[in-house]
């Protein structure tokens, strides 16, 4: 059987890869023609993986109908796009989202997103630390698989599993998304303190007061804490935070340096998509009653609403609190 890939950015190109790794054919659906002629022809991706010689039995194609014979399909656009791929993919193929978000005007996960787009579709997550030029160089990754069906679950690891890429099984959809999603915002913050030059102490606060907050968030919707703990949350906030290998990061290493928010996105070609994510979480933190001053910092800056100083500043002086 056939898998596909849906998305041609740089982790659904990594994961084509990593499918293709032992031989087997996969259908790669991409948005832009010249990423399927570059996949086809050369067998490179240099919009969005440059550098990573491809497999040959990867077959790109701009064509969803070509996914039809396909008995798994991985769902690998940004976060708010992916309603609308997931729309146009084949019906009633277990789709598994490696997409890390929350949509934009519903504030509904990934899942709940794909549940409406194909309600008929199985559905499972791909969710961890993950770094998309390390998978396609077939470097040692491990990552959470979580899906409500223990039986497809295991049928999903055994076909995405290789020698240097360990899915670990869960049943809590819910928690893996959150992780994946707050990171991104949280990644963004440690960034600015890189680029600010507040040092390694204020990154080590953040990304535990930032778990935190992670924590929080994830427990109101119901995620549990052993999989914010685990893969999907601490271990990719944890990578996430660490370097400008992160796109979230660099975003916020810029932030850091003075730049504002409107000159850093404008002309993006890649995702950071933690600064889609940030107001959408901050309002649905807001309205669930959970408190998450690192995630609204973010927002003040991303909306260029306030002077850099004063934001740290405002963070330092909130009032003493137990651990
Ligand atoms: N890059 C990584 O290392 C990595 C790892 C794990 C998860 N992810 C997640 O995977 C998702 C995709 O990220 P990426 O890094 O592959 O993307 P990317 O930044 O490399 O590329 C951007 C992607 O957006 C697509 N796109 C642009 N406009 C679109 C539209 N209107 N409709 C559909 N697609 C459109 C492009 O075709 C391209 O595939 C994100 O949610 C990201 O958080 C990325
Ligand atoms: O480059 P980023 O910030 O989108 O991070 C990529 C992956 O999500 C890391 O797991």
């Amino acid at each position: 059987m056939k898998a596909g890939v849906i998305g041609a950015g740089a982790w659904g190109t990594a994961l084509a890869q990593l499918l293709a790794s032992d031989g087997q054919s996969v259908a790669l659906w991409a948005l832009e023609p010249d990423v399927i002629d570059a996949i086809n022809h050369v067998h490179e991706n240099p919009l969005y993986l440059a550098n990573i010689p491809l497999s040959p039995s990867i077959r790109a194609t701009g064509a969803m109908a070509d996914l039809g014979s396909c008995d798994l399909l991985l769902v690998v656009s940004p976060a708010q796009h992916l309603r609308s791929v997931v729309a146009q993919a084949p019906a009633g193929v277990p789709l598994v989202l490696c997409s890390k978000g929350i949509e934009a005007g519903t504030s509904l996960l990934m899942s709940e997103v794909a549940a409406q787009a194909q309600p008929t579709s199985p559905i499972a997550v791909l969710s961890g630390p993950t770094f998309a030029h390390e998978v396609a160089k077939g470097l040692p990754t491990a990552i959470t698989l979580a899906c409500e069906d223990r039986a497809l679950g295991q049928r999903l690891a055994a076909r995405i599993a290789r020698p240097s890429f360990r899915p670990y099984l869960s049943d809590d959809v819910i928690g893996a998304e959150i992780g994946g999603a707050v990171k991104n915002v949280l990644a963004i913050a440690c960034g600015v303190a890189e680029g600010a030059g507040l040092g390694l102490n204020a990154r080590a606060a953040l990304i535990s007061r930032g778990f935190a907050e992670m924590t929080r968030f994830g427990l109101a919707r119901g995620a549990r804490p052993e999989t914010l703990g685990g893969l999907s949350g601490l271990g990719d906030l944890v990578l996430t935070c660490s370097s400008t290998n992160s796109r979230n990061f660099s975003l916020g290493k810029g932030l850091g340096e003075g730049a504002s928010a409107a000159a850093l996105l404008a002309n993006r070609r890649t995702v950071a998509e933690g600064a889609f994510t940030a107001p959408v979480l901050r309002d649905a933190a807001r309205a669930a009653g959970v408190e998450m001053p690192v995630v609204e910092a973010v927002c003040a800056l991303l909306a260029d609403a306030a002077p850099l100083g004063a934001v740290i500043d405002a963070l330092l002086a909130r009032p003493l609190r137990p651990e």
